[in-house]
C-alpha cells in the first residue's frame, strides 16, 4: 500500500473522534488534506455539523473547497480537538513538525485544543527525533545573528547543528504565512527534546520551533497491514 493510502485511512480512522457541534483545528499537509477532505464529505452529506479553525491558508483553502464551515481562533479560542500530520513522531508523542512551514499557526491552534491527535503512515513513527531536519521559524529582523544563537544554543547541548535556511519559489527565501523565515536546523539525533525545546524558546527572534512536546494525546498510524492508535484512544 502507498504511503499516501495509509496517510487517508489514518485520516478516515480519526474521523471516528468527530462528533456533531465539534469545534476542530484542522491540520496542514498531505495528510491532514484527506481529513479536511473526509470532514468535508461527511458535512456536505449532512452526517456531521462542525466547524473548523485552519492551520494555514492553504487549508484554509482546501476546507472551503471541500464545504468544511470555517471560523477563527479570535472568534473560537477553545477548540475540542486538533487533527494533524507530523513529520515525526516518538513513543512519548513527542512531535517534530514543520515541514509544510505551518508549525507556528499549528502549534498555536494545537494548544487552545483539548485534545490533539496525530495522523500519520508508518514511516513517521522513530525511536528517536531528529533524523527530519527541525523546523525553526525567525523572524526576518536580525535572522542571521538568530541563526548564530541557535547555533550556539544547540552545540551547548552537545549537538552539531547544520542550518540551513528554507527556500522558496524564484530563489528567494521562503516565507510562512505569518511573513517569518524557516531555519531548517539538520541535528541528525535529539537526544533529549525538551531541552532543546527549552533553549530554542528561550532566544530572541526565534518566534517557535517545530517540538511539539506535551501537546499531542494520541496518534493514529497506519502501516502496511493494521491501523494502530497509539496513547488515548
Ligand atoms: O507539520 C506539518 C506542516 O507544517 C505537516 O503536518 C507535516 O509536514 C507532515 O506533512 P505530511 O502529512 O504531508 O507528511
Amino acid at each position: 500500500m502507498s504511503a499516501d493510502n495509509q496517510k487517508r485511512l489514518a485520516a478516515e480512522r480519526a474521523l471516528t473522534f468527530v462528533t456533531s457541534g465539534m469545534k476542530l483545528g484542522l491540520g496542514t499537509g498531505s495528510t491532514a488534506a484527506h481529513f479536511v477532505a473526509g470532514l468535508g464529505e461527511r458535512v456536505r452529506k449532512g452526517h456531521l455539523d462542525v466547524v473548523g479553525v485552519p492551520t494555514s491558508e492553504a487549508t484554509h483553502k482546501l476546507a472551503v473547497q471541500h464545504g468544511v464551515p470555517l471560523t477563527t481562533l479570535d472568534e473560537t479560542p477553545e477548540l475540542d480537538l486538533t487533527v494533524d500530520g507530523a513529520d515525526e513522531l516518538d513513543g512519548s508523542l513527542r512531535l517534530v513538525k514543520g515541514g509544510g512551514g505551518a508549525l507556528l499557526r499549528e502549534k498555536i491552534v494545537a494548544a487552545a485544543s483539548a485534545r490533539m491527535v496525530v495522523i500519520a503512515d508508518a514511516s513517521k513513527v522513530v525511536e528517536r527525533l531528529g533524523a527530519f531536519p527541525l523546523p525553526i521559524e525567525v523572524i526576518p529582523f536580525g535572522q542571521r545573528a538568530t541563526a548564530i544563537a541557535i547555533d550556539k544554543a544547540a552545540r551547548k547541548l552537545g549537538l552539531d547543528p547544520v542550518l540551513h535556511l528554507r527556500m522558496g519559489a524564484a530563489d528567494a527565501p521562503f516565507r510562512t504565512d505569518s511573513g517569518n523565515l524557516i531555519y531548517d536546523c539538520d541535528l541528525s539525533a535529539i537526544p533529549d527534546p525538551e531541552a532543546l525545546a527549552d533553549a530554542l524558546s528561550g532566544i530572541p527572534g526565534v518566534v517557535e520551533h517545530g517540538l511539539f512536546i506535551g501537546l499531542c494525546s494520541a496518534a493514529v498510524i497506519a502501516g502496511a497491514d493494521e491501523i494502530r492508535v497509539m496513547g488515548k484512544d
